[in-house]
């Protein structure tokens, strides 16, 4: 059989290839236009050279569903990611033992999880609104403000930490290190003294010391009767004798996909309905309908979230616009065909969301915001809005993200008012997660 020729494309200069060219464009929030004039120049399957490695580029649905469904395709973390989580995450096993694994984390994140997850949702949100960075104050930074609180959502939903002293301090000691680790995912893995990737190991290495502690902790109370498996996503992975250095991993994978991705949701869902406000006076009119039926103070309910419509689809617009996952990357394990182009064994394969969700034969009008396309989800074609991913892989978290997501934007939507604050443009810059200038500077009042 003849071999299919290489996808057309370039792979530039040795070693550099397109590396810093896209990751100029991404940082100046032009990585859409970027990859829009290479498919035009090369076609939906192109050649490159990403980070030193060979890659593939699939633009499309047809590419969105093959890069979900090839067997021949495989999760491939950045080197940096790597060091930053660890190597036996749930993203570095396959087969038999992804499932395991996943079954473990779905355990806490299926829609019945999530519905058990509401009150203490609720309550973080409260706690987060009536504290320091929104209470009494004239001008928040959305995004710093939205990773504390989706931390702290996680710490409480998934994890069961306490706020009595010690577990708060563990729950700070956490914070701080995630907060300095993350950084160290998006930059060049050069450990050199001075570098910011070696303080960002440093801090990795602390946070793995803290959730060993965790483990240790729960342990205990396990084998003492204290405890059972059903009660949090650690104790369960005990349990189920999940090796303790692979829980660590999966744990530090956990805490940073379950909280930096929501927060940029939330943040840029903010940001979207500050300049549209047909859709914001939307969303306030729909939440404060749910507000009207509430006694003070009464939580949220599971039925309260499934009258969130117009606000779930204001989200998906967000995610359609600025998905905090700008790609799906994965490595071939086996030589591969994929339209009518040969992709070797060994090279990554890269599927940037955009080119479906900014399709305008797709999304007419594609940067425009509008929440409308997503009241229907159903009319949305098929592989064509990917923003958690799909396939066996799909975000197991995106129902414990839509509740986090709607119990926050009720309490901010029914108490405050906000508009961009003088000298914020809301610009942002992708590394690869997007990041608005000056963390999105807000000024907000008590309605
Ligand atoms: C708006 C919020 C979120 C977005 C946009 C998002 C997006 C994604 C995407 C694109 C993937 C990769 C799929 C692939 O490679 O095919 C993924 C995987 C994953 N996400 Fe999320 N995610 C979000 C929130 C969450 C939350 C809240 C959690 C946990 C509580 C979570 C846990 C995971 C896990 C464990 C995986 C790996 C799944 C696997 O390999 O089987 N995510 N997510």
């Amino acid at each position: 059989k003849k071999m299919k020729p290489l996808p057309p494309g370039s792979f530039g200069l040795p070693l550099v290839g397109q590396t810093l060219s896209l990751l100029r464009a991404l940082h100046a929030n032009a990585g859409e236009a970027w990859l829009t004039r290479w498919v035009a120049a090369y076609g939906p399957v192109t050649r490159l050279s990403f980070f030193g490695c060979p890659t593939a580029m699939l633009a499309g649905a047809s590419g969105n569903k093959f890069i979900f469904s090839s067997a021949a395709l495989t999760p491939k973390a950045t080197a940096s990611m790597s060091r930053m989580v660890g190597r036996r995450t749930i993203r570095d096993v396959s087969g038999d033992e992804h499932r395991r694994v996943r079954a473990m984390m779905a355990q806490f994140l299926r829609p019945d999880a999530c519905r058990r997850h509401v009150a203490a949702m609720d309550a973080e949100v409260r706690r987060h609104l009536d504290g320091g960075q929104w209470h009494g104050k004239a001008t928040v930074a959305v995004m710093p403000a939205m990773k504390d609180l989706t931390f702290d959502v996680m710490c409480t939903a998934l994890f069961r930490l306490g706020r009595d002293g010690k577990s708060e301090a563990v729950r700070r000691e956490l914070s701080t290190e995630f907060q300095q680790l993350v950084k160290g995912i998006s930059v060049i893995p050069m450990d050199l003294p001075f570098t910011s990737f070696r303080k960002c190991l440093a801090a990795s290495r602390r946070g793995r010391r803290a959730v060993a502690g965790i483990i240790q902790e729960r342990r205990v109370k396990l084998e003492t009767g204290q405890s059972s498996a059903a009660d949090d996503v650690v104790t369960h992975m005990i349990a189920e004798g999940l090796p303790d250095e692979e829980i660590i991993d999966n744990v530090m994978f956990l805490m940073i996909a379950a909280h930096d991705t929501t927060a940029a949701l939330l943040t840029f869902l903010i940001r979207y309905l500050d300049t549209n406000r047909e859709a914001y006076d939307k969303v306030v009119h729909e939440q404060e309908e749910i507000a009207r039926c509430k006694e003070p103070d009464e939580p949220l309910s599971w039925e309260d979230l499934s009258k969130m419509r117009y606000t779930w689809a204001a989200a998906l617009e967000t995610l359609r616009l600025v998905p905090p996952v700008f790609s799906i990357l994965r490595k071939a394990t086996a030589d591969i065909e994929f339209g009518g182009y040969h992709i070797p064994k060994g090279w990554q394969v890269i599927q940037p969301m955009s080119t479906t969700q900014w399709d305008a034969a797709i999304f007419p009008e594609p940067g425009r915001f509008v929440p409308e396309r997503f009241e229907d989800t159903s009319a949305t074609p098929p592989f064509c809005f990917i923003p958690f991913g799909g396939g066996p892989r799909v975000c197991p978290g995106n129902e414990f993200a839509r509740v986090e997501t709607l119990v926050t934007m009720h309490y901010i939507v029914t108490r405050f008012k906000w508009k961009l604050a003088p000298g914020c443009d809301g610009s942002y810059a992708r590394f690869p997660m997007p990041y608005p200038s000056q963390g999105l500077l807000i000024d907000i009042e008590p309605r």
